[in-house]
């Protein structure tokens, strides 16, 4: 199995990330909390992600990612290979994310002299708290909106990544640095559209069992959501989300294309 696409998605994801947290704490109101972890954390759920794609385009197409160029995939293809891609990532990227989620929820100001500690003092002792008091299952709380979140939505991360490529690429060309930038800002955005209506969902779900259980799951949440808030719910964070997806993808993209054909 090719692995210089791991390698790649991984180091890729730390750089556009680097960009993309503070947009990514400014939606929780905790600026700048908690950036190592997230760093660290992306980079393997980036290297799944590209990994698990470029390698299941392999198995479906016979192609290599050197050899995509003058023999391009079908569409459904690369949407499948982001959809098995976006699955196994998800799955990875659960205990962090509901880790990250518990962490930048946590709005209190930093421990004074007298005045109670935060619940959680750091990733670790937020992981080693959630194992206590919620079990190891508790590590995945959300994990299922997540999943289906980011199965659909990373197919169509990739579709749009291509099809803008090929749009503006002369046949069996590379596309330029320009093309690669906005075609993974475009997909950043377009994507992360599709995925808010199930983020918000998921983020309630994961801070759901803090204190005590409000909803019985995935659709009794989106059920009382709605009712609370209406429809509008499901597009809260939409605007930060796209501001934040631009930056992040381009250079993800951009980082990802170029380690690739410097190695290959
Ligand atoms: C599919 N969905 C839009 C949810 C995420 C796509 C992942 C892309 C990148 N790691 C990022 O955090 O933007």
């Amino acid at each position: 199995m090719p692995v210089e696409e791991f390698v790649a998605g991984w180091i890729s994801g730390a750089l556009g990330l680097v960009l993309g947290h503070p947009f990514d704490t400014v939606k929780l109101l905790g600026f700048f909390k908690g950036m190592s972890f997230p760093i660290a954390s992306i980079a393997v759920v980036n290297s799944v992600l590209f990994g698990v794609y470029s390698n299941t385009l392999l198995v479906l197409t016979a192609t290599s990612h050197q050899e995509r160029r003058a023999q391009p995939p079908s569409y459904t293809h690369i949407f499948l290979a982001g959809c098995t891609g976006g699955f196994l990532q998800a799955y990875c990227l659960a205990p962090f994310d509901l880790i990250k989620v518990r962490l930048q929820n946590q709005t209190e100001p930093r421990a004074q002299p007298g005045s109670s500690p935060p619940r959680y003092q750091g990733p670790v002792h937020c992981a080693a708290s959630i194992f206590r008091e919620e079990g190891p299952r508790g590590l995945f709380r959300g994990a299922w909106a997540l999943t289906l979140r980011d199965t659909p939505t990373v197919g169509i991360y990739f579709i749009t990544y291509e099809g803008l490529c090929r749009q503006y690429t002369p046949e069996g060309q590379n596309p330029s640095s320009a093309t690669v930038l906005v075609a993974g800002g475009f997909a950043g955005i377009v994507s992360w559209v599709a995925a808010t209506p199930l983020d918000v969902i998921k983020s309630r779900m994961q801070m759901d069992g803090l204190r005590r259980r409000v909803y019985q799951g995935i659709l009794d949440c989106m059920v009382s959501s709605i009712r609370q808030e209406g429809l509008g719910v499901f597009f809260r964070g939409v605007t930060i989300n796209s501001a934040r997806a631009f930056p992040v993808n381009a250079v993800t993209f951009l980082s990802y294309e170029y380690l690739l054909r410097w190695w290959g």
